[in-house]
C-alpha cells in the first residue's frame, strides 16, 4: 500500500484511544522520547528480576520459530523463536494487568503476550505492527478485534551486543535493558496507520535476547 492509501484509514476511534493513552501515560509521569512522526513511551524496571526470569523461563520451554502474519513468505525476514504466553497463568495475568493499568486500555483488547528469544545472528527486519488490510489475513483480524494500536514490550534481559529496537524513519534507537517497558502508538493523531512507527529489532551478535510483545487491538480480541 502507498502512504497516500494508509493515510486515508482515518478512524475517530483509533484516535481516541491514541490521545487519551497518551494523556494517560503524561499524567502517570512516564518518560518518553519524541521525534517528528513518533513519541516513544518507556518505564525503566517495569518489570521486577524475578518476573523477568519466570518469562524467559517459560519463553525457553515453549518457543517454536517464529512466523509471519504477512502473505510475503520471506522465511528471513523474521529469525526469532516465539510463543504465546499462557494469559491465564496468574503471574502472567498479573503482568498484562498491569501494563492494561498503566496503558488505561481494556484487557480484552489486548492480545496475548508474545514471548520472543533471539540468539546471537538473529533480527526481526523493519515492519509496522499494524494490519496491511490488503493483505488475506485482515478479512480474520477485522472481526477479532480490528486494527492493531498500541504496542507495549518489555525487555526481559540485556544481550551482551546487538538487539536494539530501532525505528528508522523515526530516527530513535532503543537499547535492551532488563525490565524494562517500552510503549508506542501505531497509529497517528488521525487514527491512521502511522509509517514511522515502524521498526526492527536489530541483529544479536552476542548473547540471547529475550522480549515479550503485547499488541493491542482497536476493539476486543477476545
Ligand atoms: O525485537 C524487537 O526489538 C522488536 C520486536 C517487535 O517488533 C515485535 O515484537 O513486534
Ligand atoms: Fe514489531
Amino acid at each position: 500500500m502507498t502512504p497516500e492509501q494508509f493515510a486515508l484509514q482515518t478512524s475517530p476511534e483509533r484516535a481516541r484511544i491514541g490521545a487519551e493513552v497518551g494523556v494517560r501515560l503524561a499524567a502517570a509521569g512516564v518518560q518518553s522520547v519524541r521525534s517528528p512522526g513518533l513519541t516513544l513511551w518507556y518505564v525503566e524496571q517495569f518489570l521486577p528480576l524475578a518476573d523477568c526470569a519466570y518469562l524467559v523461563d517459560q519463553i525457553e520451554r515453549d518457543r517454536q520459530p517464529s512466523t509471519l502474519l504477512s502473505d510475503s513468505q520471506d522465511e528471513n525476514f523474521r529469525t526469532s523463536d516465539s510463543c504465546n504466553l499462557n494469559r491465564w497463568d496468574k503471574r502472567v495475568r498479573a503482568i498484562d494487568l498491569r501494563i492494561c493499568d498503566l496503558m488505561g486500555l481494556p484487557e480484552r483488547h489486548g492480545e496475548t503476550l508474545q514471548g520472543q528469544r533471539y540468539a546471537p545472528g538473529q533480527y526481526f527486519r523493519t515492519h509496522h505492527d499494524f494490519f496491511h488490510t490488503d493483505q488475506s489475513y485482515w478479512p480474520e483480524q477485522e472481526k477479532t478485534g480490528g486494527q492493531r494500536t498500541w504496542t507495549a514490550m518489555i525487555f526481559l534481559n540485556q544481550p551482551e551486543a546487538g538487539g536494539e529496537t530501532a525505528f528508522e524513519a523515526a530516527g530513535l534507537t532503543v537499547n535492551p535493558r532488563t525490565g524494562m517497558l517500552l510503549m508506542w502508538n501505531n497509529m497517528d493523531a488521525t487514527g491512521a496507520p502511522n509509517l514511522y512507527a515502524a521498526h526492527a529489532g536489530q541483529t544479536v551478535h552476542a548473547g540471547v535476547k529475550y522480549i515479550v510483545t503485547k499488541w493491542f487491538r482497536e476493539g476486543n480480541w477476545f
